[in-house]
């Protein structure tokens, strides 16, 4: 659970509190409205001006951001992919986090969540963006965090891939007792989770549209 008390960032936001506690979390609002921006504070890519964010009870300005990172992984709206192969791109991310590398069993499981037709030792050079997006979010998803932040992670994904990598994410989240919170512009992927709905408007939100 994240609780945002009195938080300010340049003139971009601006809350006095707000709760997020539920298991998905779909932010929501108009081009500009501090979304990303918002997103970024929750693994300290960026520090408020004022105010706290705590999560579980605890202030993350006095948590080691490094440490935070590996617990509350972000994925960024640009994803990043290394020069190599399918299988360095998955491993990259535990070796970034420090964990044992996964067996290739494991690694051809996390593709199929993601609807990646790829094998393990093709190389990344020519992967569509859809592809890059997909590849990514089965990286994230094998470092085994405690959050999950995602900028945007369908806007490269046609309507049907895209409902089938969120809706498998969701499963992996409940399955594993996580905790996801992504950013959307879709209308199809906001109506199926209308419960987990917050809007940032004008830098500020006033919590769940359903509480
Ligand atoms: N580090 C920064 N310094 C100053 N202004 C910034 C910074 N980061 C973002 N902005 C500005 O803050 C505003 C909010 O940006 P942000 O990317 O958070 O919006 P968003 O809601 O995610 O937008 P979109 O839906 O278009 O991605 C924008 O006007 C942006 O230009």
């Amino acid at each position: 659970m994240f609780e945002i008390e009195n938080l300010t960032f340049k003139h971009i936001l601006h809350m006095d509190h707000l709760c997020i506690d539920r298991q998905i979390t779909c932010i929501t609002g108009p081009s500009g409205s501090g979304k990303t921006t918002f997103l970024r504070m929750l693994n300290r890519l960026n520090d408020p001006d004022d105010g706290r964010i705590l999560w579980n009870g605890n202030d993350i300005a006095q948590m080691d951001a490094t440490k935070l990172r590996r617990k509350v992984v972000m994925l960024k709206q640009t994803p990043v992919v290394y020069t190599g192969t399918i299988e360095d791109n998955l491993q990259i991310g535990l070796q970034f986090s420090k964990r044992p590398l996964a067996k290739q069993e494991k690694l051809k499981e996390y593709l199929k969540k993601v609807q990646l037709d790829k094998q393990l030792n093709d190389s990344v050079a020519k992967l569509s963006g859809g592809e890059k997006q997909r590849l990514c979010l089965a990286r994230i998803m094998l470092m085994d965090a405690d959050v999950y932040l995602l900028d945007e992670p369908s806007s490269a994904l046609d309507k049907e891939t895209e409902n089938f990598v969120i809706e498998n994410m969701v499963q992996f989240v409940k399955e594993n007792n996580k905790m996801l919170i992504m950013v959307t512009h879709s209308p199809a992927i906001a109506e199926l989770y209308p419960e987990s709905i917050l809007e940032i408007k004008d830098g500020n939100c006033e919590g769940y549209a359903y509480e």
